[in-house]
């Protein structure tokens, strides 16, 4: 058992290193705890190993050394209890929002009508009422981005992993769905794990945000944000959000060398 477990933690990464070619570790000795209804961002340099950190998280690899679990059980494989939105969305373009919405619960066998509800709840929840009919096709990447999350929502998570869900869209999109993910998290009290390369939206999300150095993937440092909840949109322009900023820079900096420091998105 790690130091500082106890009831209140949902997830356990103990001490994981991963090496995909048993020549270098791509991962070293990564150990994190988190706590229910947490935010926890990770950030670090291209290629310093946060996706495959996420993807050991979510059971499609297995960690070289160490282990995950989650509520006290072992991660072997994905599990209901942790959703996955991906980075390249994964959605079905010829099916509608509402049917791309409901597919896992029709794939697990649950009568139409309970699906039907459940899904109108989602696409509500992340403010796709109205769009239920549309194809995929007819979307903006925003919207599309709200579809894959309420696709995650529906099958109700404990925890959603996300990899830069975000990325791929214009700063007032992004920050909008920024402040609708907060909400929604507020809303449902589920544990969010986002892999990010912004500093600026690590630090508003987070309660926590865990900074990975690269060669081996490993943590430079674990920044509490005490920022308090809710988040308003004026927070990212106070004196203390700038510490926030200041202090991880630094961290990444001295992770990668300066000259890396342009890689990030603040
Ligand atoms: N399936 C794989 N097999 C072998 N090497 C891999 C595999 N997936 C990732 N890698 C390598 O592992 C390292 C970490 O990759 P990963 O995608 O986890 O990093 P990342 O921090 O998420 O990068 P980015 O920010 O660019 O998405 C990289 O050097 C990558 O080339």
């Amino acid at each position: 058992m790690l130091k500082g477990q106890d009831a209140s933690t949902i997830l356990e990464v103990d001490r994981v290193s991963l090496s995909y070619d048993m020549t270098k570790d791509t991962l070293s000795n990564i150990s994190i705890l988190v706590k229910k209804g947490e935010f926890l961002s990770i950030i670090g340099s291209s290629g310093c190993g946060k996706s495959s950190l996420l993807n050991i998280i979510a059971g499609f690899i297995h960690p070289t050394k160490g282990k995950v679990a989650v509520n006290g059980k072992l991660v072997d494989r994905p599990g209901p209890e942790r959703g996955v939105v991906f980075q390249d969305l994964a959605l079905f373009p010829w099916l509608s929002v509402a049917e791309n919405v409901s597919f896992g619960l029709k794939m697990s066998g649950m009568a139409k009508q309970e699906r039907l509800k459940k899904s109108m709840e989602a696409i509500q929840m992340v403010g796709l009422t109205g769009s239920e009919h549309k194809s995929i096709a007819e979307l903006s990447g925003g919207m599309r981005q709200r579809v894959a999350i309420a696709r995650t929502l529906v099958t109700e998570p404990e925890i959603i992993l996300m990899d830069e869900p975000f990325s791929a869209l214009d700063e007032q999109t992004r920050e909008l769905l920024q402040e609708e993910l907060l909400r929604i998290q507020e809303k449902t009290g589920m544990t969010i794990i986002l892999v990010t390369h912004s500093i600026d939206e690590a630090i508003y999300m987070s309660d926590r945000v865990v900074a990975l150095q690269s060669n081996p993937g490993q943590i430079k440092r674990i920044l509490n944000i005490e920022l308090g909840r809710p988040r308003y949109p004026e927070l990212r322009v106070t004196a203390v959000f700038n510490q926030y900023k200041r202090q991880l820079m630094e961290s990444l900096r001295e992770g990668f060398g300066a000259q890396n420091a342009n890689e990030y998105e603040i």
